[in-house]
């Protein structure tokens, strides 16, 4: 109680404001968690007045009274504050400095007008003390007063509207009735002269102020009367906040919490002479008082076990249910700042609620970021497994690509939401993220599709290496005139049959057109590169073969019996058999004929080979014809034997079957009976001049030794 009652200087008498004192005091009080619940009551009036007496009784203050030993002089420098005892709401009592000049000077009626213009700003009610012979008088102290204060009130000053109490002292015996209207005449003709802004021009004294009269006892004389009059009037500041009550006009109530800085600033702006704008500095002070709260509940937030145990979740990872917590929070820190800001300007309040939704926002934003890349893996995770469930479980991958993809981001969306909350996360931009994201999912799908159309490919290798490679294998070994149609026929039937069913087996690949038309002709490449191995294996040996070939035919008939060459036997035509299927093997492997229609190397063989001109030789222009690199509308990619080649394998050829014609004894079987024999041996005398017309020309092999053998035998 002492410590309230006690007074403080608000302002010392040269006029600076003590501002760490005001804070302190205001503390003390509590004023803080009053929001507009309290009251303001200043004193103005002439200097040794009675005005610290008269507070004193009627709050229960200890303003310094003055000694009335002493005499009349100034005992209140400045402006001073203190509560009033025992009255609700809570009621600041301010006593200003007399001011009626004797001490300052009559010239000296700035710090007058000041403090003046100061308490009107301040106060819901001004309470004038004045001597009861002074109403109605010109010279009146209060009247210059009373005068300079509206004159300077309206000249700087938009005022609000308070109650005028005026406190008639040392009552006479004229009735109060009589004494208020004059009074009120007077203040009205006061009202009157002074110079208005001409939004004020009509502006009545009765919309800038309540005016209240009442008349007080001596306090010397009649203490007693005083001391009742006192107590009755006191009872006049009871819930004086409430509507009808002598501080009921709230609306432009500074909230209690922003008492100290408005009262500052407005000192200074009185002091600097600017104008007043109560409205700009009731913005200034709610801005003040704003982000005041608003940096209080900020950090009560940031020193929250809520906030401290998410920050926790970063290290261990725990994001889920955060989000709700985080949520809660919020919604806690923005009731703790609106249930003092709400006092303030409105728009002031809800621009720096925006503003501290902000700075919350940014604040989780480390906590934001690891959750979004915490999610992006932990996601990636999740989509790795549902593709590689939704493949095994037989899903087309083009379309467990879109399902998987569309579900995981989803799962995305609600697991930040679930980690974050909903209001965070509608303030945060994850496209950045989820971009990253796809980018993870596209590239394991790509792995995938790539691993599994390598798969696809092999498969179809492996079913048209299946299918090619025994017909292949069989047709090249015969390799005769009919081969290549033959290859031909097979190779184009089973390569579209699984060109078919990779371009079917694709689309469920996803994989683009450009994509698919490369890896068809892959396909197509490989199942040509099938047949060129086949074929090449095949030129490899082919002179063996040729030889072989030869052999075949003049050891074996043509039902695959063991020949034993009789008379009969046309060793010409055998021979001339034999001789051809072997240039047919020679020209089946020379090229790879897989475009080519018109098969021409067989007969140029033929015709540069096995000529059945003259033994005289060969004749040269088909010879030139083989001294070539390439065959006639053949790439040189696709030949296997050169023509240049095809004519020395022939002579290696031809040398090869000249030692069989020499050992043709031992090799052939010829019939044993003598007649027989002599048979044999004229018909292969024959049939090997027939031979020798054919090879003549590049062997001229000798058949004497088999027929002498034959005649031997
Ligand atoms: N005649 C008369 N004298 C009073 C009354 N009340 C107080 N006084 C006397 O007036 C003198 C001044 O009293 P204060 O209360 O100090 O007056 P003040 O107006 O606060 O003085 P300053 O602060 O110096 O302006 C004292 O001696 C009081 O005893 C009253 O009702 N009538």
């Amino acid at each position: 109680m002492e410590a309230h009652s006690r007074s403080v200087q608000l302002i010392d008498e040269d006029g600076k404001f003590n501002s760490e004192t005001l804070k302190s005091f205001t503390k003390t009080i509590q004023l803080n968690q009053c929001n507009s619940s309290y009251a303001v009551v200043s004193i103005m009036g002439p200097q040794s007045s009675g005005k610290s007496t008269l507070l004193n009784h009627l709050f229960g203050t200890k303003f310094q009274e003055m000694d009335a030993s002493e005499g009349r002089s100034q005992t209140t420098k400045g402006i001073w504050m203190a509560k009033a005892v025992d009255i609700d709401p809570l009621t600041l009592i301010v006593d200003v400095e007399g001011n009626d000049g004797v001490e300052r000077g009559e010239d000296d009626t700035k710090f007058e007008a000041q403090s003046a213009l100061f308490v009107l700003a301040i106060s819901d009610v001004v309470i004038i003390n004045m001597w009861c012979h002074d109403v109605g008088r010109e010279k009146a102290a209060n009247r210059a007063l009373l005068k300079i204060t509206f004159q300077e009130m309206m000249r700087i000053l938009t005022p609000r509207k308070a109650t005028l109490m005026f406190v008639l002292r040392d009552k006479t015996k004229s009735p109060l009735d009589t004494l208020k209207a004059k009074l009120i005449r007077d203040v009205e003709k006061i009202w009157g002269s002074i110079w208005k802004p001409p939004a004020h021009v009509k502006t009545q004294l009765h919309e800038i102020f309540n005016i209240e009269v009442v008349a007080l006892s001596n306090y010397e004389d009649k203490p007693e009367n005083f001391k009742e009059e006192v107590d009755c009037l006191k009872r006049k500041f009871f819930r004086s906040t409430a509507p009808g009550g002598l501080a009921g006009d709230r609306s432009g109530a500074v909230p209690g919490s922003g008492f100290s800085f408005n009262a500052e600033k407005l000192w200074q702006l009185i002091r600097q002479d600017e104008n007043l704008d109560l409205p700009l500095l009731k913005i200034m002070v709610s801005t003040h008082r704003c982000e005041q709260i608003s940096a209080k509940v900020f950090s009560t937030f940031n020193e929250s076990k809520e906030w401290l145990q998410i920050r926790e979740n970063i290290r261990t990872g725990l994001l889920s249910g955060s989000g709700k917590v985080l949520e809660a929070l919020f919604d806690k820190t923005f009731e703790r700042y609106q249930s003092e800001a709400i006092y303030f300007d409105k728009n002031v309040a809800s621009k720096q609620r925006k503003l501290l939704e902000d700075k919350l926002i940014s604040q989780v934003e480390e906590y934001a970021t690891f959750a979004m890349s915490h999610l992006r893996y932990g996601i990636l995770e999740k989509f790795k497994k549902a593709f590689d469930k939704a493949l095994s479980g037989g899903e087309m991958l083009s379309l467990a690509a879109v399902h998987c993809t569309s579900l995981c981001m989803t799962q995305f969306e609600e697991g930040f939401e679930d980690a974050i909350g909903k209001r965070v996360k509608s303030k945060w931009d994850t496209s950045k993220v989820k971009e990253e994201l796809q980018l993870d999912i596209d590239a394991y799908i790509d792995v995938i599709r790539k691993d599994k159309l390598h798969e696809l490919e092999k498969a179809y290798e492996g079913a048209l290496c299946q299918v090619l490679s025994e017909p292949l294998r069989v047709l090249l070994d015969q390799a005769e005139c009919g081969t290549w149609p033959a290859i031909r026929k097979i190779f184009r039937h089973e390569t579209g049959l699984a060109i078919d069913g990779f371009s079917n087996a694709l689309t469920a690949y996803g994989v683009d057109k450009q994509m698919q038309e490369n890896m068809i002709r892959a396909l197509q490449e490989y199942a040509i590169g099938l047949v060129e191995v086949y074929a090449r294996e095949r030129a490899k040996t082919v002179l063996t073969d040729m030889i072989k070939r030869f052999e075949r035919i003049m050891e074996y008939d043509c039902n695959f019996n063991p020949r034993v060459w009789t008379r009969e036997d046309d060793f010409h035509m055998i021979s001339q058999d034999a001789f051809s299927a072997s240039l047919e093997l020679l020209s089946v492997v020379a090229a790879i004929q897989l475009d080519d229609e018109n098969d021409n190397i067989y007969d140029t063989l033929i015709h540069t080979l096995l000529t059945t001109d003259s033994g005289e030789g060969q004749n040269t222009t088909s010879l030139d014809s083989l001294n070539s690199r390439t065959w006639l509308e053949i790439p040189s990619e696709k030949t296997l034997i050169m023509p240049v080649e095809c004519e020395w394998l022939w002579k290696q050829f031809m040398d090869a079957i000249h030692k069989i014609f020499k050992r043709g004894k031992k090799k052939w079987k010829i019939a044993k009976t003598k007649e027989v024999a002599k048979n044999v041996a004229e018909g292969f005398v024959a049939g090997a001049a027939g031979a020798a017309v054919v090879l003549g020309w590049s062997v001229g092999i000798d058949l004497s030794p088999l027929a002498a053998a034959v005649f031997k035998s």
